[in-house]
């Protein structure tokens, strides 16, 4: 494991020295002593260029920092940058999808409290407003005209008709606040998911949310109260359905009864995570 790390991690340019006398046996100590770096200068003249003078740069036991460090940028002969090394994250898209009633609402007003620079898209939408729901905070509460229209003018990332009402994405606002340096957050249902997956391929993370059992997800919906009996039929019957394409998604967070607050932790881990992507996903609208 330790010579693993010595073969990776040393750079290949270290000079290495010819032995003075038999050739010794390869042991893991005689290699460390052929590629540590020499005290002194004077031995290994083709590498000076690149190490610089070493006899300018005052002792390390007794200069003090600041001197050291101008004495190491003129022995290399260039300054050390302040840049940052690893270049400023693209902006992400998050989608965020899951059964009914598994809590996707709840998960992301949390995340609205918790997390700054991410852009909530407001899905435009023909449903009738429930009662504790505010236009241009939930949804933008359309009528179907409007809706149509909006389809007709290329407005909509993505829409689609969802028990009887359409919802849609309209890209406007991510083309806003992407350019803002902002991370958009996407709620959408599966229909949607998978329209965005096509739309947007990899260059989107998107998250499957669920609940830890079939069993609490039915309960979740109907502790909340807000459906018909008929209307809960049909959201149980498509929830039962719609957990099978998890496999279609980048991650799959659960949602349990009792610990939105785990679940939302693990999301911005994600998001953490995915900021530190070498190779970024780069969305573009
Ligand atoms: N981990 C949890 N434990 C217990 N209750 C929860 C949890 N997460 C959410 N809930 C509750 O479950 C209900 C449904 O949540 P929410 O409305 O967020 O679901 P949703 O996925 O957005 O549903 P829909 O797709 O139908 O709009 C709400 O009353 C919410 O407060």
């Amino acid at each position: 494991m330790f010579r693993r790390w010595l073969c990776t991690s040393l750079p290949h340019s270290l000079p290495t020295f010819p032995p003075l006398t038999a050739k010794p046996k390869p042991t893991l100590l005689n290699s460390l002593t052929r590629l540590s770096i020499p005290s002194t200068p004077t031995r290994h003249s083709s590498s000076q260029s690149k190490m610089g003078d070493t006899n300018r740069i005052p002792s390390i036991d007794k200069a003090d920092r600041s001197e050291l460090l101008r004495a190491l940028e003129s022995s290399l002969g260039s300054s050390f940058s302040s840049e940052p090394i690893r270049p400023e994250p693209n902006p992400l898209i998050i989608v965020i999808c899951g059964p009914s009633g598994v809590g996707k609402d709840a998960l992301i007003q949390r995340l609205r409290d918790s997390r700054r620079n991410l852009h909530f898209v407001i899905t435009a939408t023909t449903r009738p407003k429930r009662l504790t729901e505010v236009h241009g905070q939930d949804y933008y509460f359309v009528s179907k005209e409007e809706f149509l229209s909006m389809v007709e003018r290329d407005e909509l990332l993505e829409y689609a008709l969802v028990y009887g009402d359409y919802k849609g994405v309209p890209k406007q606002q991510i083309r806003e606040f992407m350019a803002k340096g902002y991370d958009i957050v996407l709620r959408v249902d599966i229909q949607g998911a998978q329209t965005l997956r096509k739309v947007l391929g990899k260059s989107a993370v998107f998250i499957f949310l669920v609940a830890e059992s079939e069993a609490a997800m039915v309960e979740r919906l109907v502790d909340r109260r807000t459906e018909t009996v008929e209307s809960l039929l049909v959201r149980i019957a498509t929830a039962k359905e719609e957990v099978k394409h998890v496999k279609n998604f980048d991650y799959c967070v659960v949602n349990a009864q009792g610990k939105l607050e785990n679940a939302v932790k693990l999301v911005e881990s994600i998001i953490d995570a995915e900021k530190a992507r070498v190779r970024q996903r780069s969305a573009v609208i």
